[in-house]
């Protein structure tokens, strides 16, 4: 079963990495550069993909990687969106992993006299997508990862106002990242089921570049990744999809 496995940076990329015995290799291809990890007698290979900051270089990287693979004849099982994020206080401090049951488009719509309107109100495309339930929570027990809504956004949180804000509007957001929502949208594009597994390594809130915990993010990244395998392992891509229950508000 093949994995793609997308970061936004290289350092991300490797802190997945380093959770697989050996070098891997690197396979070039047309608009992205996969670092390939076959897990030896388990059955599965993973490509990493470092595909860039923000939803709309990831999705076009992401989209690169799923193509070629379909066009070779042996197409993705799975993606997996990665890496650093923002966690919202207190739920998700950090330090800890948060694995997404949604993954939404956080500003991807339009700004009204009477507030933010997604563009599903608009008429056009989605803001949400789901991963596959049962898998979110055998891997949720396997790694200790809190599930709920993890934002994308194009612009990084800076303020106390703008992290309320979006709690408001997102009551079961635990986390904010830049990627998730790319990848999701490349992802349905080929019908392959997706998910987002972050670590946090500051809080959602006032801009303090300097205090995020990068080191101890990639840490966590790399345990997580580590106990993943007999999860994927044992599960079945074509297993019946779970209906969506919408969160309790
Ligand atoms: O400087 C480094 O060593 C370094 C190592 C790994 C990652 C980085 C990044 O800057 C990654 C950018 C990436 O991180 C996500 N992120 C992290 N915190 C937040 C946040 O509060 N709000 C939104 N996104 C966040 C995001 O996905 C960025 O693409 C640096």
């Amino acid at each position: 079963m093949r994995i793609l496995v997308a970061t936004a940076v290289p350092a991300e990329r490797d802190a997945v990495a380093r959770a697989f015995p050996g070098p891997g290799t690197d396979v070039h291809l047309p608009a992205a550069t996969l670092h390939h990890h076959d897990v030896q007698g388990h059955g599965l290979a993973y490509d990493l993909l470092a595909a860039g900051v923000g939803p709309a270089l990831a999705a076009a990287s992401t989209a690169a990687a799923l193509t070629a693979a379909a066009l070779d004849g042996t197409p993705y099982a799975l993606v997996v969106s990665t890496g650093i994020a923002g966690g919202f206080h207190p739920e998700a401090p950090v330090g800890s992993l948060v694995l997404a049951d949604e993954i939404t488009a956080a500003d991807l719509g339009a700004e009204t006299p009477d507030g933010f309107l997604p563009v599903t109100e608009l008429g056009f495309g989605t803001v949400t997508h789901h991963p596959p339930r049962a898998l979110v929570r055998r891997i949720a027990t396997a790694t200790g990862a809190r599930t709920g809504t993890v934002l994308t956004v194009s612009t990084v949180t800076g303020s106390a106002e703008r992290a309320t804000a979006l709690r408001a509007r997102h009551p079961h957001a635990l986390a904010e990242a830049m990627e998730g929502f790319g990848v999701a949208e490349a992802a349905a594009a080929h019908a392959v089921p997706v998910l987002e597994l972050r670590a946090v390594s500051n809080p959602v809130g006032p801009r303090d570049r300097a205090a995020w915990r990068i080191g101890d993010a990639l840490t966590a990244l790399t345990e997580a990744f580590g106990k993943l395998t007999p999860v994927l392992e044992s599960w079945d891509p074509h297993e019946p999809h779970e209906p969506h229950e919408p969160h309790e508000q």
